[in-house]
Protein backbone atom coordinates (compact mmCIF):
# COMPACT_ATOMS: atom_id res chain seq x y z
CA UNK A 1 0.00 0.00 0.00
CA UNK A 2 0.99 3.37 0.01
CA UNK A 3 3.10 5.32 2.10
CA UNK A 4 2.81 9.59 1.34
CA UNK A 5 2.19 8.79 -2.18
CA UNK A 6 4.71 6.30 -2.80
CA UNK A 7 3.71 2.56 -2.71
CA UNK A 8 5.73 -0.07 -0.49
CA UNK A 9 5.53 -3.49 0.19
CA UNK A 10 6.43 -4.82 3.76
CA UNK A 11 9.40 -6.50 2.47
CA UNK A 12 11.49 -6.67 -0.66
CA UNK A 13 14.61 -7.45 -1.33
CA UNK A 14 17.48 -4.59 -1.60
CA UNK A 15 17.66 -3.49 -5.42
CA UNK A 16 21.58 -5.29 -5.66
CA UNK A 17 20.16 -8.14 -4.19
CA UNK A 18 22.71 -7.74 -0.86
CA UNK A 19 20.09 -7.99 1.49
CA UNK A 20 16.22 -7.66 2.47
CA UNK A 21 14.29 -4.66 3.50
CA UNK A 22 11.61 -4.74 5.75
CA UNK A 23 9.44 -1.88 7.43
CA UNK A 24 10.20 -2.28 11.34
CA UNK A 25 6.77 -2.33 12.60
CA UNK A 26 8.45 -1.74 16.35
CA UNK A 27 8.86 2.11 15.86
CA UNK A 28 5.27 2.60 13.72
CA UNK A 29 2.82 4.78 13.76
CA UNK A 30 5.05 7.18 15.00
CA UNK A 31 8.31 6.45 12.69
CA UNK A 32 8.58 5.00 9.41
CA UNK A 33 11.69 3.08 9.36
CA UNK A 34 13.54 0.17 7.03
CA UNK A 35 15.69 -2.12 8.45
CA UNK A 36 17.94 -4.29 6.70
CA UNK A 37 18.19 -7.93 7.09
CA UNK A 38 21.52 -9.50 5.98
CA UNK A 39 21.30 -12.83 7.21
CA UNK A 40 19.77 -15.92 8.80
CA UNK A 41 20.21 -14.22 12.17
CA UNK A 42 18.99 -11.29 10.96
CA UNK A 43 15.84 -12.37 9.95
CA UNK A 44 15.33 -14.79 13.14
CA UNK A 45 15.46 -12.02 15.55
CA UNK A 46 13.28 -9.75 12.83
CA UNK A 47 10.41 -12.45 13.50
CA UNK A 48 11.23 -13.15 17.26
CA UNK A 49 11.05 -9.59 18.06
CA UNK A 50 8.07 -8.39 16.34
CA UNK A 51 9.41 -6.43 13.84
CA UNK A 52 7.82 -8.10 11.23
CA UNK A 53 4.85 -9.78 12.45
CA UNK A 54 1.86 -11.22 10.96
CA UNK A 55 0.92 -14.97 9.60
CA UNK A 56 1.94 -14.59 5.84
CA UNK A 57 4.47 -11.77 6.89
CA UNK A 58 6.58 -14.04 8.84
CA UNK A 59 6.38 -16.91 6.30
CA UNK A 60 7.70 -14.59 3.80
CA UNK A 61 10.74 -13.22 6.20
CA UNK A 62 11.13 -17.06 7.24
CA UNK A 63 11.34 -17.32 3.13
CA UNK A 64 13.61 -14.62 2.72
CA UNK A 65 15.62 -16.10 5.89
CA UNK A 66 16.56 -18.85 4.18
CA UNK A 67 17.73 -17.72 1.07
CA UNK A 68 20.06 -15.78 3.38
CA UNK A 69 21.03 -18.42 5.38
CA UNK A 70 22.02 -20.44 1.87
CA UNK A 71 24.48 -17.72 1.33
CA UNK A 72 26.14 -18.45 4.29
CA UNK A 73 26.12 -22.45 3.96
CA UNK A 74 24.07 -23.88 1.38
CA UNK A 75 24.80 -27.59 2.63
CA UNK A 76 22.09 -30.06 3.61
CA UNK A 77 22.98 -29.43 7.04
CA UNK A 78 22.94 -26.26 6.39
CA UNK A 79 19.14 -26.00 5.31
CA UNK A 80 18.09 -28.19 8.64
CA UNK A 81 20.25 -25.49 10.38
CA UNK A 82 18.59 -22.46 8.89
CA UNK A 83 15.28 -24.05 9.20
CA UNK A 84 15.18 -25.07 13.04
CA UNK A 85 16.65 -21.65 13.47
CA UNK A 86 13.69 -19.74 11.85
CA UNK A 87 10.51 -22.27 12.83
CA UNK A 88 11.49 -21.47 16.32
CA UNK A 89 11.34 -17.91 16.25
CA UNK A 90 7.43 -17.75 17.03
CA UNK A 91 5.18 -21.51 17.14
CA UNK A 92 1.66 -20.59 16.19
CA UNK A 93 1.48 -19.26 12.61
CA UNK A 94 1.51 -21.67 10.45
CA UNK A 95 2.62 -19.50 7.57
CA UNK A 96 6.09 -20.28 9.02
CA UNK A 97 6.14 -23.79 8.99
CA UNK A 98 4.39 -24.22 5.59
CA UNK A 99 6.98 -21.25 3.81
CA UNK A 100 10.22 -23.00 5.23
CA UNK A 101 8.72 -26.65 3.89
CA UNK A 102 7.90 -25.56 1.23
CA UNK A 103 11.60 -23.75 0.30
CA UNK A 104 13.14 -26.74 1.83
CA UNK A 105 11.58 -29.27 -0.43
CA UNK A 106 12.72 -27.20 -3.34
CA UNK A 107 16.04 -26.66 -1.98
CA UNK A 108 16.86 -29.99 -1.22
CA UNK A 109 16.22 -30.75 -5.24
CA UNK A 110 18.71 -28.06 -6.57
CA UNK A 111 22.60 -28.33 -6.56
CA UNK A 112 24.27 -26.82 -3.80
CA UNK A 113 25.95 -24.56 -5.97
CA UNK A 114 22.61 -22.73 -6.96
CA UNK A 115 20.85 -22.86 -3.97
CA UNK A 116 21.38 -19.18 -2.85
CA UNK A 117 19.78 -17.83 -6.04
CA UNK A 118 16.94 -20.31 -5.99
CA UNK A 119 16.14 -19.82 -2.78
CA UNK A 120 15.91 -15.71 -3.35
CA UNK A 121 13.94 -16.64 -6.79
CA UNK A 122 11.76 -18.77 -4.76
CA UNK A 123 10.88 -16.50 -1.45
CA UNK A 124 10.24 -13.76 -4.26
CA UNK A 125 7.37 -16.14 -5.63
CA UNK A 126 5.94 -16.62 -2.20
CA UNK A 127 5.70 -12.81 -2.03
CA UNK A 128 4.10 -12.50 -5.23
CA UNK A 129 1.53 -15.21 -4.49
CA UNK A 130 0.69 -13.68 -1.08
CA UNK A 131 0.11 -10.19 -2.44
CA UNK A 132 -2.49 -11.71 -5.36
CA UNK A 133 -4.33 -13.95 -2.70
CA UNK A 134 -4.53 -10.85 -0.41
CA UNK A 135 -6.28 -8.84 -3.28
CA UNK A 136 -8.26 -11.72 -4.38
CA UNK A 137 -9.38 -11.95 -0.59
CA UNK A 138 -10.40 -8.29 -0.52
CA UNK A 139 -12.34 -9.17 -3.91
CA UNK A 140 -14.14 -11.71 -2.31
CA UNK A 141 -14.95 -9.90 0.92
CA UNK A 142 -15.82 -6.60 -0.40
CA UNK A 143 -19.35 -8.38 -1.69
CA UNK A 144 -19.84 -9.47 2.04
CA UNK A 145 -19.48 -5.24 2.66
CA UNK A 146 -21.31 -4.11 -0.23
CA UNK A 147 -24.43 -6.64 0.01
CA UNK A 148 -24.24 -5.36 3.71
CA UNK A 149 -24.24 -1.40 2.93
CA UNK A 150 -26.79 -2.09 0.32
CA UNK A 151 -29.00 -3.80 2.47
CA UNK A 152 -28.80 -1.40 5.56
CA UNK A 153 -28.95 1.58 2.68
CA UNK A 154 -26.08 3.11 4.38
CA UNK A 155 -22.76 2.63 5.92
CA UNK A 156 -21.27 -0.62 7.03
CA UNK A 157 -20.10 -0.47 10.54
CA UNK A 158 -17.02 -3.62 10.68
CA UNK A 159 -15.20 -4.44 13.80
CA UNK A 160 -11.62 -5.82 13.60
CA UNK A 161 -9.12 -7.49 16.02
CA UNK A 162 -5.21 -6.70 15.94
CA UNK A 163 -3.94 -5.64 12.68
CA UNK A 164 -4.34 -8.14 9.61
CA UNK A 165 -3.74 -5.47 7.32
CA UNK A 166 -1.24 -4.97 4.62
CA UNK A 167 1.49 -4.71 7.30
CA UNK A 168 0.53 -7.94 8.52
CA UNK A 169 1.37 -9.58 5.05
CA UNK A 170 3.42 -8.55 1.73
CA UNK A 171 0.30 -6.03 0.95
CA UNK A 172 -3.18 -5.53 0.79
CA UNK A 173 -3.51 -7.50 4.53
CA UNK A 174 -6.39 -10.43 4.75
CA UNK A 175 -9.30 -8.84 6.98
CA UNK A 176 -8.67 -5.22 6.10
CA UNK A 177 -8.60 -5.96 2.58
CA UNK A 178 -12.10 -6.28 1.85
CA UNK A 179 -12.49 -3.00 3.66
CA UNK A 180 -9.65 -1.30 0.86
CA UNK A 181 -10.85 -2.67 -1.75
CA UNK A 182 -14.74 -2.01 -0.52
CA UNK A 183 -13.94 1.98 -0.15
CA UNK A 184 -12.14 2.26 -2.94
CA UNK A 185 -15.07 0.89 -4.43
CA UNK A 186 -16.66 3.53 -3.03
CA UNK A 187 -19.01 1.31 -0.86
CA UNK A 188 -19.17 3.48 2.98
CA UNK A 189 -17.26 1.87 5.17
CA UNK A 190 -16.41 2.42 8.67
CA UNK A 191 -13.96 0.64 10.67
CA UNK A 192 -13.87 -0.18 14.73
CA UNK A 193 -10.66 -0.78 15.60
CA UNK A 194 -9.81 -2.71 18.92
CA UNK A 195 -6.66 -1.20 20.02
CA UNK A 196 -5.57 -5.05 20.91
CA UNK A 197 -3.69 -4.97 24.39
CA UNK A 198 -1.00 -5.63 24.91
CA UNK A 199 1.01 -5.13 22.43
CA UNK A 200 -1.93 -2.58 20.71
CA UNK A 201 -1.26 -3.80 16.84
CA UNK A 202 -4.64 -2.27 16.69
CA UNK A 203 -4.42 1.29 18.38
CA UNK A 204 -0.72 1.60 16.46
CA UNK A 205 -0.93 -0.32 12.82
CA UNK A 206 -4.61 -1.00 12.00
CA UNK A 207 -5.22 3.11 12.81
CA UNK A 208 -1.90 3.54 10.68
CA UNK A 209 -3.41 1.95 7.82
CA UNK A 210 -6.61 3.30 7.80
CA UNK A 211 -5.04 6.28 8.29
CA UNK A 212 -2.61 6.41 5.54
CA UNK A 213 -5.61 4.76 2.90
CA UNK A 214 -8.25 7.51 4.43
CA UNK A 215 -10.65 5.19 5.89
CA UNK A 216 -12.74 6.22 8.10
CA UNK A 217 -12.68 4.24 11.68
CA UNK A 218 -12.67 4.80 15.60
CA UNK A 219 -10.22 3.16 17.47
CA UNK A 220 -11.85 1.87 20.78
CA UNK A 221 -10.68 -0.59 23.87
CA UNK A 222 -10.73 -4.29 23.24
CA UNK A 223 -13.48 -4.13 26.39
CA UNK A 224 -15.74 -2.18 24.08
CA UNK A 225 -16.71 -4.27 21.57
CA UNK A 226 -19.68 -5.94 23.17
CA UNK A 227 -21.18 -2.84 24.74
CA UNK A 228 -21.28 -1.45 20.53
CA UNK A 229 -22.39 -4.52 19.11
CA UNK A 230 -25.40 -4.97 21.88
CA UNK A 231 -26.06 -1.41 20.92
CA UNK A 232 -26.34 -2.10 17.06
CA UNK A 233 -23.08 -0.39 16.20
CA UNK A 234 -21.30 -3.30 14.54
CA UNK A 235 -22.66 -4.82 10.98
CA UNK A 236 -19.99 -7.17 11.00
CA UNK A 237 -16.62 -8.37 12.37
CA UNK A 238 -13.69 -9.69 10.07
CA UNK A 239 -10.52 -10.83 11.79
CA UNK A 240 -7.33 -12.28 10.99
CA UNK A 241 -5.75 -15.66 11.75
CA UNK A 242 -2.68 -17.11 12.38
CA UNK A 243 -3.87 -20.77 12.02
CA UNK A 244 -6.84 -22.09 11.12
CA UNK A 245 -7.67 -25.54 11.07
CA UNK A 246 -9.16 -28.13 8.86
CA UNK A 247 -12.46 -27.96 10.33
CA UNK A 248 -12.72 -24.34 10.35
CA UNK A 249 -11.37 -23.65 13.82
CA UNK A 250 -9.56 -20.37 14.09
CA UNK A 251 -6.50 -18.83 15.72
CA UNK A 252 -5.72 -15.38 15.86
CA UNK A 253 -4.66 -12.63 18.42
CA UNK A 254 -5.57 -12.96 21.53
CA UNK A 255 -9.20 -11.64 22.78
CA UNK A 256 -10.42 -12.77 18.98
CA UNK A 257 -12.62 -15.36 21.04
CA UNK A 258 -14.27 -12.82 23.02
CA UNK A 259 -15.63 -10.43 20.30
CA UNK A 260 -16.79 -13.75 18.10
CA UNK A 261 -18.47 -14.80 21.54
CA UNK A 262 -20.50 -11.10 21.71
CA UNK A 263 -20.72 -11.40 18.22
CA UNK A 264 -22.61 -14.79 18.72
CA UNK A 265 -24.66 -13.46 21.62
CA UNK A 266 -26.03 -10.13 19.78
CA UNK A 267 -26.07 -12.27 15.68
CA UNK A 268 -23.79 -10.14 14.16
CA UNK A 269 -21.96 -11.85 10.91
CA UNK A 270 -18.03 -13.27 12.26
CA UNK A 271 -15.35 -13.70 9.49
CA UNK A 272 -12.06 -14.80 9.68
CA UNK A 273 -10.04 -13.85 6.26
CA UNK A 274 -6.93 -15.92 5.33
CA UNK A 275 -5.01 -17.13 2.45
CA UNK A 276 -4.53 -20.87 1.70
CA UNK A 277 -0.92 -20.56 4.02
CA UNK A 278 -2.64 -20.19 7.05
CA UNK A 279 -4.86 -23.31 6.73
CA UNK A 280 -3.18 -26.36 9.08
CA UNK A 281 -4.91 -29.19 7.10
CA UNK A 282 -3.36 -31.91 9.85
CA UNK A 283 -5.31 -30.30 12.29
CA UNK A 284 -8.99 -30.51 13.62
CA UNK A 285 -9.74 -29.18 17.24
CA UNK A 286 -7.92 -26.06 17.47
CA UNK A 287 -8.58 -25.62 21.02
CA UNK A 288 -7.16 -28.62 22.03
CA UNK A 289 -3.68 -28.80 19.33
CA UNK A 290 -2.75 -25.36 18.06
CA UNK A 291 0.18 -23.94 20.67
CA UNK A 292 -0.75 -20.78 21.88
CA UNK A 293 2.62 -18.65 22.30
CA UNK A 294 3.40 -17.04 25.90
CA UNK A 295 5.39 -14.14 24.80
CA UNK A 296 7.18 -12.08 27.55
CA UNK A 297 5.81 -10.62 30.34
CA UNK A 298 7.04 -7.12 29.67
CA UNK A 299 4.29 -6.77 27.00
CA UNK A 300 2.08 -6.33 29.52
CA UNK A 301 3.56 -4.63 32.29
CA UNK A 302 5.04 -1.68 30.15
CA UNK A 303 3.72 0.24 27.59
CA UNK A 304 6.21 2.12 24.32
CA UNK A 305 4.59 5.16 23.06
CA UNK A 306 5.82 8.80 22.34
CA UNK A 307 5.71 11.02 24.67
CA UNK A 308 4.16 14.76 24.05
CA UNK A 309 7.11 16.26 22.85
CA UNK A 310 8.16 13.53 20.84
CA UNK A 311 9.90 11.34 22.20
CA UNK A 312 10.10 7.48 22.42
CA UNK A 313 9.08 6.64 26.01
CA UNK A 314 8.52 2.99 28.05
CA UNK A 315 6.72 3.02 30.88
CA UNK A 316 5.40 0.85 33.81
CA UNK A 317 1.50 -0.03 33.77
CA UNK A 318 1.14 -2.76 36.31
CA UNK A 319 2.29 -3.40 39.92
CA UNK A 320 5.80 -4.45 40.71
CA UNK A 321 6.18 -7.45 41.56
CA UNK A 322 2.87 -9.19 40.14
CA UNK A 323 2.85 -12.32 37.98
CA UNK A 324 1.69 -12.38 34.62
CA UNK A 325 0.23 -14.42 32.00
CA UNK A 326 0.81 -13.44 28.38
CA UNK A 327 -0.99 -16.15 25.84
CA UNK A 328 -0.59 -14.06 22.29
CA UNK A 329 -3.03 -15.95 20.51
CA UNK A 330 -6.95 -17.89 21.73
CA UNK A 331 -8.96 -20.48 19.23
CA UNK A 332 -12.19 -19.18 17.70
CA UNK A 333 -14.46 -22.70 17.30
CA UNK A 334 -15.81 -22.76 13.98
CA UNK A 335 -19.54 -23.20 15.48
CA UNK A 336 -18.52 -18.87 15.94
CA UNK A 337 -17.36 -18.31 12.56
CA UNK A 338 -19.91 -17.22 10.03
CA UNK A 339 -17.43 -17.88 7.66
CA UNK A 340 -14.23 -17.61 5.98
CA UNK A 341 -13.04 -15.66 3.16
CA UNK A 342 -10.12 -16.91 0.94
CA UNK A 343 -8.15 -16.46 -2.14
CA UNK A 344 -10.83 -18.51 -3.66
CA UNK A 345 -14.13 -17.15 -2.33
CA UNK A 346 -15.74 -17.49 1.01
CA UNK A 347 -17.17 -20.52 2.56
CA UNK A 348 -18.54 -21.98 5.98
CA UNK A 349 -16.04 -22.62 8.76
CA UNK A 350 -16.30 -26.58 8.46
CA UNK A 351 -14.29 -28.95 6.27
CA UNK A 352 -16.74 -29.67 3.92
CA UNK A 353 -16.85 -25.89 3.42
CA UNK A 354 -12.90 -26.14 3.07
CA UNK A 355 -12.47 -29.08 1.47
CA UNK A 356 -15.19 -27.04 -1.09
CA UNK A 357 -12.62 -24.60 -1.66
CA UNK A 358 -9.74 -26.22 -1.94
CA UNK A 359 -11.06 -30.33 -3.72
CA UNK A 360 -7.17 -31.02 -3.73
CA UNK A 361 -7.20 -31.35 0.24
CA UNK A 362 -10.06 -33.63 0.50
CA UNK A 363 -9.54 -35.82 2.91
CA UNK A 364 -9.78 -39.75 1.01
CA UNK A 365 -12.98 -41.01 2.10
C1 LIG B 1 -2.91 -11.70 8.55
S1 LIG B 1 -2.28 -12.51 9.91
C2 LIG B 1 -2.53 -11.29 11.11
C3 LIG B 1 -2.56 -11.86 12.48
O1 LIG B 1 -1.25 -11.92 13.05
C4 LIG B 1 -1.27 -11.17 14.25
O2 LIG B 1 -0.46 -11.71 15.25
P1 LIG B 1 1.00 -11.04 15.51
O3 LIG B 1 0.85 -9.55 15.36
O4 LIG B 1 1.34 -11.50 16.91
O5 LIG B 1 1.91 -11.64 14.48
C5 LIG B 1 -2.72 -11.19 14.67
O6 LIG B 1 -3.09 -12.44 15.21
C6 LIG B 1 -3.36 -10.96 13.35
O7 LIG B 1 -4.73 -11.22 13.26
Amino acid sequence: MKIDGRPYRTIFPEADGGAVMVIDQTRLPFAFELKRLANLDDAAVAIRTMVVRGAPLIGVTAAYGLALAMREDASEAGIERASATLAATRPTAINLRWALDRMAAMLRRAPETERAALAFSEAGRIADEDVASCRAIGEHGAKILSEIAAKKGGTVNVLTHCNAGWLATVDWGTALAPIYVAHDAGVPVHVFVDETRPRNQGAALTAFELNAHGVPHTVIADNAGGHLMQHGQVDVCIVGSDRTTASGDVCNKIGTYLKALAASDNRIPFYAALPFSTIDWTLSDGVRDIPIEERDAREVTHLTGRTDDGAFATVAVVSPGSPVANPAFDVTPARLVTGIITERGVCAATEEGLAGLYPERRKAA
